[in-house]
């Protein structure tokens, strides 16, 4: 297959002379990124979640609450043609712009990267595009969410980035060539990347997605030094294994608790924290008696060699998709006086949780979403939910809430996409609060039962399994869901007790949010809008729509003293995108980016 590789300003023919007035990039080493959230980094974004404990934060203060109202664009980069595909009417662009000394590294849904010098201000020049021209037909029809990508990582001279089917890529951060790829993940069982990798030492780390229809899951290091896997562990046990009794027969084959959403690390105990999706199939659990272990849940792993060395699952024998790949924040705080190193996480069954990270025991369980019934609550001894009954293969939580084959509908709230969902949160060590975006709701869905038995079996047509059958069909018309607020939320959350301290209502979740040092917050919509929101109050002080639906959520970065907000475009609009902005029903789908910075 042809490589295409753009160069676009023409630096290869030029001489020595003039590449040296082109600043060349510092690599970005271990050091640097163990620490990315220091001073000598304030400038830069340089990996997904900007530092190793997920924070979203950037110390930049020169944007105010005061001074956001003349914050306005600075440039416009379209980076491509809307990643249309098959069944969907645009890509997901949902990645971060990584910003190193004043150039900035992206990826969008059909998984092409691209450099951009932004040192000017004024305008974003392509450097290289590298286009690993993915089977866009494949992705189109086999992977559950159409083109997606969630970023990409930095190692010393390399961009390191994931395909939608499945490679793993080194490309040379100067001049944009690969060096190597390798093709990690099966597409004959419909496994593809759409998170970002984490670089840790001399590996990236990552995993595939594919949970709806049946792959087994793991996440992997491969050694960037010389492409080889330096591990792999499955997030579904095999025979022999603790935990592979928690699936009936040879469930475990299949069993999802797919990885895609990026997780976090702790460089000081080298334990890496990691969620995984749901079981599969997603909604009937009936194929899959037991506690399914480890999908849906939280894995803190040795780093070095992927030995798992705790689990917390927070929905077992889950029977209404509650993936809990989301992000994981890490936190050193003092509780009664006593020094506390703590893993939270917003999870997408409605609860927000606290964990001591060094031994996995739960410190809090707190509803955050507005209406739950799946469950009345978290047994704070045992984590689990409190109708969860230990003998039961089955588990039945709230009745009503789990829908039978038969035809009777599950209702329940939150959704079967959350809660909170791939969109991550940020933490603000100003306001010592999290930020997260949520949906709010309920949701009505049947299990359907596969036409035929191997479609659950891993032997199967991965494509003609995705137009046959989706696990689940909807309520029969006039199923009446409970009559609650319908929507999405930006919630600020005391991360040591799981209390919310300020909200802000909505018709549709953000797309994630970033936290700066000027005290706001800050978060996109598919309706165009970037947002920024008073940290301590959520009320919002400023807004801009781009005319068309943004994707990824916001980050920031500056060059020369300047501070700019970077958000990437690239996603369809929802109909719910109409109450808050009515052109949105006609935006066009773009891969773009968009930067701001104060007007002075
Ligand atoms: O189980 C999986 O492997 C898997 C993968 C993905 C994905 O990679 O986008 C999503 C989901 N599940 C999922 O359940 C879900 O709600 C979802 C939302 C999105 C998105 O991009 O907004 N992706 C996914
Ligand atoms: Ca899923």
């Amino acid at each position: 297959m042809l490589k295409r590789n753009l160069f676009v300003t023409g630096l290869a023919t030029m001489g020595i002379a003039a590449m040296s007035s082109f600043a060349l990039a510092a690599e970005t080493t271990s050091e640097r990124l163990v620490n990315a959230g220091s001073e000598a980094e304030n400038g830069n974004w340089l990996m997904v979640h900007r530092t190793y404990d997920s924070h979203r934060y950037s110390p930049l203060n020169q944007i105010t609450k005061d001074n956001v109202k003349d914050l306005s664009l600075s440039f416009v980069t379209i980076l491509d043609n809307a990643s249309r595909g098959g069944r969907y009417a645009s890509a997901r662009n949902e990645g971060t712009p990584l910003v190193e000394d004043g150039f900035m590294y992206v990826q969008t849904g059909w998984s092409v990267v691209t450099k951009l010098d932004v040192r000017d201000g004024k305008v974003g020049k392509v450097v290289w595009k590298y286009d690993p021209e993915v089977d866009r037909q494949w992705i189109s029809d086999a992977t559950c969410c159409g083109a997606e990508n969630r970023g990409i990582g930095l190692w010393n001279d390399d961009v390191i980035a994931l395909t939608m089917d499945g490679r793993v890529m080194s490309i040379n951060k100067e001049t944009g060539e690969l060096n190597w790829e390798k093709q990690r993940a099966d597409k004959a069982r419909a496994e593809s990347f759409t998170g970002a990798p984490l670089i840790i030492g001399d590996t990236a780390v990552y995993g595939p997605a594919g949970g709806e229809y049946g792959i087994r899951g793991w996440l992997e290091a491969i050694d960037l030094k010389t492409g080889d896997v330096a591990w792999r562990t499955y997030t579904v046990p095999g025979p022999g294994e603790p935990g592979n009794d928690t699936w009936e027969g040879n469930a475990w084959e299949t069993g999802g608790a797919s990885i895609w959403q990026t997780g976090s690390y702790d460089p000081v105990s080298g334990m890496t924290y990691w969620g995984t999706g749901n079981p599969a199939p997603q909604i009937d659990a009936e194929y899959r008696p037991g506690d399914n272990l480890y999908a849906s849940s939280l894995l803190a792993l040795d780093a070095k060699d992927g030995a798992l060395k705790w689990h917390f699952q927070f929905t077992p024998n889950d029977p209404y998709d509650y993936d809990e790949i989301g992000d994981n924040q890490l936190l050193d705080v003092t509780v009664d006086g006593k020094p506390s190193k703590m893993v939270v996480r917003a999870a997408r069954n409605g609860f927000m949780y606290g964990f001591n990270r060094t031994d996995g025991a739960m410190t809090y369980a707190k509803q955050y979403v507005e209406d739950l019934n799946w469950t009345t609550g978290i047994d704070p001894k045992t984590g689990k939910p409190l109708e969860y009954d230990p003998k039961a293969q089955l588990q039945k939580y709230v009745a009503g809430t789990v829908g039978s084959r038969e035809g009777t509908p599950g209702i329940y709230c939150p959704t079967l996409g959350g809660g909170k969902n791939w969109q991550p949160a940020a933490y603000s060590p100003q306001t010592k609060l999290l930020y997260i975006t949520s949906a709010e709701g309920c949701s009505a869905y049947v299990p359907e039962a596969a036409p035929n038995p191997t479609i659950t079996g891993g032997e199967y047509d991965v494509v003609k399994a995705q137009r046959e059958w989706n696990g689940r069909l909807p309520a029969p018309e006039g199923t009446k869901l409970p009559d609650v607020f319908n929507g999405g939320s930006v919630k600020a959350i005391d991360p040591l007790t799981g209390e919310t301290k300020a909200k802000v209502l909505m018709p549709r979740r953000l797309n994630g949010m970033l936290a700066t040092g000027g005290d706001l917050v800050w978060g996109s919509s598919t309706n165009g809008n970037l947002y920024a929101y008073d940290a301590d109050t959520l009320k919002e002080v400023w807004s801009f729509n781009v005319g068309t639906s943004l994707g990824g959520p916001p980050m920031s970065y500056s060059v020369d003293g300047k501070q700019y907000i970077a958000v990437l475009a690239g996603a369809a609009p929802a109909a719910a995108d109409k109450k808050t902005v009515p052109a949105s029903e006609f935006f066009v789908p773009t891969d773009a980016l968009f930067v701001f910075a104060l007007d002075k």
